[in-house]
């Protein structure tokens, strides 16, 4: 069986109430392909999950955008994986690189945290990406590896983890990575996984790209054989902009059967 395809929309710290319910209600009225062939998951910021998960229509799901590494307790200001499962929430986003750099969140933590999240039932997109200064001294796989090798430490069952590579250079930018070094950085991911996981998880893990994906150039990237979706971030704020990344899978051929 094939890869699905994978479109999240990471709202990161944006939005208010009234927003919010403004782009639900265009996501509940935009029609998408099967979701057979599609997943789709948006990701608001905590105080909206509970809003989101209650409004948003039921083959779309939701993700946290982080979760602390351990059992909940004396941790103030951090949402446990416990109350995300307690609420219903399906996916979180981890290892993000904004949390990694503005919060030095280190590989080992992240880890830690992908490991937590996972044992308490919750899926998890996990993040991984170069600076442009490792970009440009070579060091890219070097990098995404590392921060995919602290994962791997922890975690042996990789069926719920879906692994995002968002070069930091190209978050937030306008600097989209081209489709070539896309696809270069997810296929030597997919052959790090057969090196160092087993066949079986580097044939179905998704790796999906993040970092300025925008309509203009979502096909190129999706004909990608090794991009299985994207993280997006920007543009899945205007919804209409969002739902141009769900047809990108046509490249892939699937569900045009
Ligand atoms: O999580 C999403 C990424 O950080 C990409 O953000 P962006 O699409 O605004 O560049």
């Amino acid at each position: 069986m094939g890869r699905k395809f994978f479109v999240g929309g990471n709202w990161k710290c944006n939005g208010t109430g009234e927003e919010v319910k403004k782009i639900v209600s265009t996501l509940n009225a935009g029609e998408v392909p099967s979701t057979d062939v599609v997943e789709v998951v948006v990701s608001p910021p905590f105080v909206f999950l509970p809003l989101v998960k209650n409004t948003l229509r039921p083959d779309f799901h939701v993700a946290a955008q982080n979760c602390w590494v351990k059992k909940g307790g004396a941790f103030t200001g951090e949402i446990s994986a416990e109350m995300l499962v307690n609420l219903d929430i399906p996916w979180v986003i981890l290892g993000h690189s904004e949390r990694r750099l503005l919060l030095n969140e280190s590989n080992e933590f992240v880890g830690d945290k992908v490991a937590y999240a996972l044992s308490k039932g919750l899926k998890v997109i996990a993040c991984v990406g170069e600076t442009l200064e490792q970009r440009e001294s070579g060091s890219t796989m070097e990098v995404v590896a590392a921060q995919t090798r602290a994962i791997a430490d922890k975690v042996s069952n990789w069926a719920n983890v879906v692994l995002a590579y968002e070069p930091v250079w190209a978050i937030g930018t306008g600097k989209v990575a081209t489709p070539a070094q896309a696809q270069e950085v997810h296929s030597e991911l997919r052959n790090w996984f057969q090196a160092n996981t087993s066949p079986e998880v580097a044939a179905t893990i998704r790796i999906i790209y993040g970092g300025s994906v925008s309509g203009a150039n979502c096909k190129e990237l999706a004909a990608k054989p090794d991009v299985d979706g994207f993280l997006v971030g920007g543009a899945s704020l205007k919804v209409v902009i969002f739902f141009l990344f769900l047809p990108s899978y046509f490249p892939h051929g699937c569900w045009l059967g």
